[in-house]
């Protein structure tokens, strides 16, 4: 197999935060490029995309105190030279705009109003040019009520940036937030655009090159991107002449004494995206049951987790899956630190998350090896108390990965990967469909079948996620189940063929 399995960072996926995002702006403006023409191009990629969306129509800018505004004043002057009945406002004095916010607001010609509520009568347009990448306490007083009044009345909106109110890079609301039709960004998304609060408010989320030289994100190192095929798609095994199966790997998946399901929907995900062999590990009381179901898994029985253990003692299984109804007892987490201790390739869901929640550092201090967790929010507290509950999903699972020293896999519409060594994943090539008993189980079945394979842990959690999603999206009509998944995993892969 290919030496560096790991993910290939690439700059359209790319993420950047609110500061990153300046650093940017400081590299164009360093290699020539005035600011206030980055200011133009992205006050009039705004007004482009109004008028592209949009009938004509009414327009109000609402500018706020910063460059987001500076913005809105180039937007308002494109849209009135295109013919548009144009009104802006802005919350604050034009004596205090300062720099390239100053210019725009010294090139509009039309008449600057103060805020009044009055300017939404009629229903028109609105363009959200209150706060960007500057948003930096919550939103109160008369800019909180313009807001309000605008989201109360579905007033159509075209944020600039960010819908205001929204973190660009915690995905957080600060006090209150705007509810856009369209977003309009520059250069490259943000991680809070593809938050769930960022999702829900930013409607369809345009980026456009405002020519900041290419150079620039090589000065940044940037570490987070949204995940697509390009990341990852190429170490995908091609078949070669010279295969067995023991050279796609061998995933080992641990059963417990209920819920069997759970581990017979991994084994069928990890064999169809290509482990070569996947065996589970069953109690007697089971194993009948699981010989009876798909012929193509290896059954074996393991009753506590000193046979698991010896199971091991087989270097050919290269990878391990447990969690997956696999209980919360001592045998579960037995078997969990005896795959780390052998350096296996390993994967913890559920039931293995579970059963470390009396003792986190137990199971982070033998971590030493390729891991990956899979906690949905409800395990990932259990294990990392006092980062749960909080805003900045990136910024939790970044930081439980460099605690525990494992590739973390946070759950939900906006999934996070987030490996060790700080480098993060957004993913949201997925669909509510997911949110069904089972749906996980498949996940993990997915990343082990591609660790046994050999992709590094952030890479596989990475490609499991979007095959995961793609699953359910190609299954396209209602009534998704947890088995519709794995039987349209060839489809899935099948569809990478056009990254190639
Ligand atoms: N970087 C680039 O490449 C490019 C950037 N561009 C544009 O610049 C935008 C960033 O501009 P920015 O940095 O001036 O910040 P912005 O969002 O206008 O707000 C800052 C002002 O708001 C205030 N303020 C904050 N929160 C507040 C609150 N809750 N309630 C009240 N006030 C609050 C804050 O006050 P302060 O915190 O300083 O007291 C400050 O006065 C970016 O989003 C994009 O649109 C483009 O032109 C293209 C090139
Ligand atoms: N609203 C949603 N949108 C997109 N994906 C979702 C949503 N809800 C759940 N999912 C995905 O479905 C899977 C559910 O996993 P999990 O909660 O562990 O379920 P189970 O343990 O029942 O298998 C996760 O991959 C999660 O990201
Ligand atoms: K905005």
């Amino acid at each position: 197999m290919a030496e560096n399995r790991d993910l290939l960072p690439r700059d359209e996926l790319t993420l950047l935060t609110c500061a990153e995002m300046s650093k940017s702006d400081g590299f164009a403006i360093a290699s020539g490029v005035p600011g206030r023409d980055l200011m133009e191009r992205a006050g009039r990629a705004v007004a482009m995309a109004v008028m592209q969306r949009h009938g004509r129509r009414p327009v109000v800018l609402l500018c706020g105190p910063g460059n987001n505004g500076g913005d809105g004043f180039v937007a308002a002057r494109h849209l009135r030279t295109a013919g548009w009945s144009v009104r802006l406002a802005l919350f604050g004095s034009l004596e205090a705009l300062k720099g390239d916010a100053a210019w725009a607001a010294s090139t509009w010609t039309g008449a600057v109003e103060p805020w009044s509520a009055g300017l939404l009568d009629g229903a028109p347009l609105v363009v959200d040019a209150i706060f960007g990448a500057g948003l930096s306490r919550k939103i109160d007083g008369e800019i909180g009520t313009a807001i309000d009044l605008v989201n109360e009345r579905k007033l159509t909106v075209v944020a600039v940036d960010v819908p205001s109110g929204l973190h660009g890079d915690t995905g957080e609301i600060l006090g209150r937030a705007v509810e856009a039709e369209t977003t309009v960004t520059f250069h490259r998304a943000k991680p809070g655009h593809y938050s769930v609060e960022g999702l829900r408010r930013c409607g369809y989320l345009r980026i456009v090159d405002i020519c900041i030289p290419d150079g620039a994100l090589a000065t940044i190192d940037p570490k987070t991107w949204l995940n697509a095929p390009p990341l990852w798609t190429h170490l995908l095994r091609r078949g070669d002449i010279a295969d067995h199966k023991y050279a796609r790997g061998h995933l080992t998946i641990l059963a417990g004494s209920h819920a069997t399901g759970a581990a017979r929907l991994a084994a069928l995900a990890g064999r169809r995206v290509g482990a070569g062999l996947v065996t589970i590990g069953a109690f007697p009381s089971t194993l009948t049951a699981l010989q009876a179901a798909e012929p193509g898994n290896l059954i074996v029985e393991i009753d506590d987790a000193a046979m698991f253990e010896r199971l091991l003692g087989d270097e050919r299984r290269n990878a391990v899956l447990i969690g997956p109804g696999s209980g919360v007892t001592d045998r579960t987490r037995g078997a969990a630190l005896a795959a780390l201790a052998a350096r296996r390739r390993v994967v913890l869901d559920a039931d293995a998350i579970t059963v470390f929640a009396s003792d986190p550092d137990l199971l982070f201090g033998s971590i030493d090896g390729p891991t990956v967790l899979t906690p949905h929010e409800g395990e990932f507290r259990r294990l990392f108390p006092d980062l749960a509950g909080k805003a900045d999903k990136l910024g939790r699972a970044r930081r439980a990965a460099a605690r525990s020293g494992a590739t973390i896999l946070l759950k939900g519409p906006d999934t996070v990967i987030a490996a060790p060594d700080g480098r993060a994943v957004v993913n949201i090539h997925a669909s509510p469909a997911l949110a069904t008993a089972g749906s996980g189980d498949v996940l993990a079945g997915l990343i082990g079948g591609l660790m046994a394979q050999e992709l590094t842990p952030f890479a596989a959690a990475s490609a499991a996620a979007w095959l995961h999603g793609e699953c359910a999206r190609l299954f396209g009509r209602p009534g998704l189940i947890a088995e519709d998944l794995p039987a349209l995993l060839p489809q899935a892969l099948q569809s990478l063929s056009s990254f190639n």
